[in-house]
């Protein structure tokens, strides 16, 4: 009993590191398609006969069913009663379909003659494919976060959780910076010798990837339910069963509400940017379109080393709250300078962007592994998916703001079908939202204090 108690198989530090490996591999896959479609915004203007409203409304399809029907709330209360494996690997399947509809959608392999509800047939369907992505995505990054928790809690914790997002957001840079190249190599040359890029082409490596990510969780399934066995064998104390009460229970809890609420405000403000970004690189700093993507690509490249390295200094050295605010500072600097009509350099865009990704190291490497802080762990899946209910608003409806606020005041040139934008708008609604966010962070900290969360606190104990 002794010599088992001292072995856990996540006291293995292999073992716990190899489980992160399977599981962020298939969150990279998740995000490699959640933002495959932004650098191919203008191709999809000129090829397909898109305007920024039809971009705005397939990019805000990604929460459509996770919002209005609370797929992210049954998914949270899926897992916390079902547990990881069900619910990771439905997920996974969800992202599969989701993908191959979008896929086809864009391909042409499924069209619908005329519009739908006003809305062009083809970005409809891409949409509803996206949306069906978006609830795999989102439940399966609710999964992934119990599972870190699950086998890094009293250990390295907010490093690992680091690693899994750095890990993601790699997805996130391939897709800025693979995209076009990709499309383009499977592309038709014109007879002016330009290349017409295959817009398709990455979406189908995207369903390709995603299928070897779910390949890679059925894996951990099967590591997973060994652990299970073995805390079950050393009598552990057993989580207690999921019960409705308990979503009563986190949403009667401020701490949970105010990191909700920074979660929408600070996440609405990147992710949605990032879908316009490429578009803001071509417009304001007139880089080539099949080379913008670059420069938001860098965003995701800072993240992947900051965020765990920011994840083992809360680790260590606590002070998460302090982190979230100045997280958020950076963020408001960030988006007003790429709203000024001043320096509109490559170089200038290129730094801005290094700096947004300190900050988007900064706010998540602190807030995820807060939640337990707050929160017990067999309510945890919940709030979890309640946080990324959330967010979802954000997710869902920033992005459609944006593609409303070009196309109705931002037009340069009146045409739909070109991408001439003046962005300035956009950026001071991404400002608006980095304010609002620090406002949130500074009352967190401000509960942290009266509530005594220990956010301020490190998370390993010695
Ligand atoms: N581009 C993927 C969006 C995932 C959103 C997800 N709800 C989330 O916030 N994950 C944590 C993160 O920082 O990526």
């Amino acid at each position: 009993m002794t010599e088992k108690l001292e072995k856990m198989m996540n006291d293995s530090k292999a073992m716990r590191w190899g489980v992160l490996t399977l599981v962020a591999f298939t969150m990279l896959c998740g995000y490699f398609l959640t933002d495959v479609m932004a650098p191919l915004k203008p191709m999809l203007e000129a090829q397909l006969l898109w305007d920024s409203m039809d971009y705005g409304i397939f990019t805000s399809a990604y929460g459509w069913f996770n919002v209005f029907l609370l797929m992210l709330i049954f998914g949270g209360i899926i897992l916390d009663k079902m547990g990881v494996r069900f619910t990771g690997m439905s997920a996974c399947i969800l992202m599969v379909i989701g993908c191959a509809l979008k896929y086809c959608a864009i391909a042409g392999h499924i069209t619908i003659d005329g519009t739908i509800l006003g809305m062009k047939s083809q970005v409809v369907l891409a949409a509803v494919g996206y949306a069906i992505f978006g609830v795999g995505v989102e439940i399966a990054g609710i999964t992934v976060s119990k599972i870190i928790v699950k086998w890094f809690k009293g250990k390295e914790l907010a490093l690992a959780m680091g690693l899994e997002m750095a890990t993601a957001r790699l997805g996130t840079m391939l897709a800025m910076s693979v995209t076009i190249p990709f499309a383009k190599l499977f592309g038709t040359t014109m007879p002016d010798g330009s290349i017409q890029p295959d817009i398709p082409a990455p979406l189908l490596l995207c369903l390709v990837m995603l299928c070897i990510g779910a390949v890679g969780f059925f894996i951990y399934t099967f590591i997973d339910r060994k652990f299970d066995e073995q805390q079950n064998e050393e009598n552990m104390e057993q989580e207690e069963p999921f019960r409705a009460k308990d979503i009563f229970l986190v949403i009667a809890n401020k701490g949970f509400w105010l990191i909700a609420l920074l979660c929408v405000l600070f996440y609405s403000a990147v992710f949605p940017f990032l879908k316009y970004a490429t578009d803001l690189m071509v417009n304001k700093y007139e880089v080539d379109a099949s080379l913008a993507g670059m420069i938001p690509a860098l965003l995701p490249l800072g993240t992947l080393f900051l965020t765990p390295f920011f994840g083992n200094l809360y680790d260590r050295k606590g002070k998460g709250a302090t982190i979230m605010i100045i997280g958020a500072m950076m963020l408001i600097a960030v988006h007003f300078l790429f709203a000024l009509p001043l320096l509109n350099e490559w170089w200038f865009a290129t730094f801005l962007m290094i700096v947004l990704g300190v900050a988007f190291s900064l706010v998540p490497s602190a807030m995820w592994p807060s939640v337990p802080k707050v929160i017990p762990e067999k309510q945890l899946g919940t709030a979890y998916a309640l946080i990324f209910w959330v967010q979802n608003w954000g997710l869902m409806g920033v992005p459609a703001l944006i593609g409303w606020v070009l196309n109705t005041y931002c037009r340069l040139d009146g045409e739909v079908g070109t991408s001439a934008y003046d962005y300035t708008l956009p950026m001071y609604i991404f400002t608006g939202f980095g304010v609002a966010a620090l406002f949130v962070a500074l009352l967190l900290k401000r509960e942290d204090k009266k509530c005594g969360y220990g956010l301020e606190e490190p998370n390993i104990q010695k």
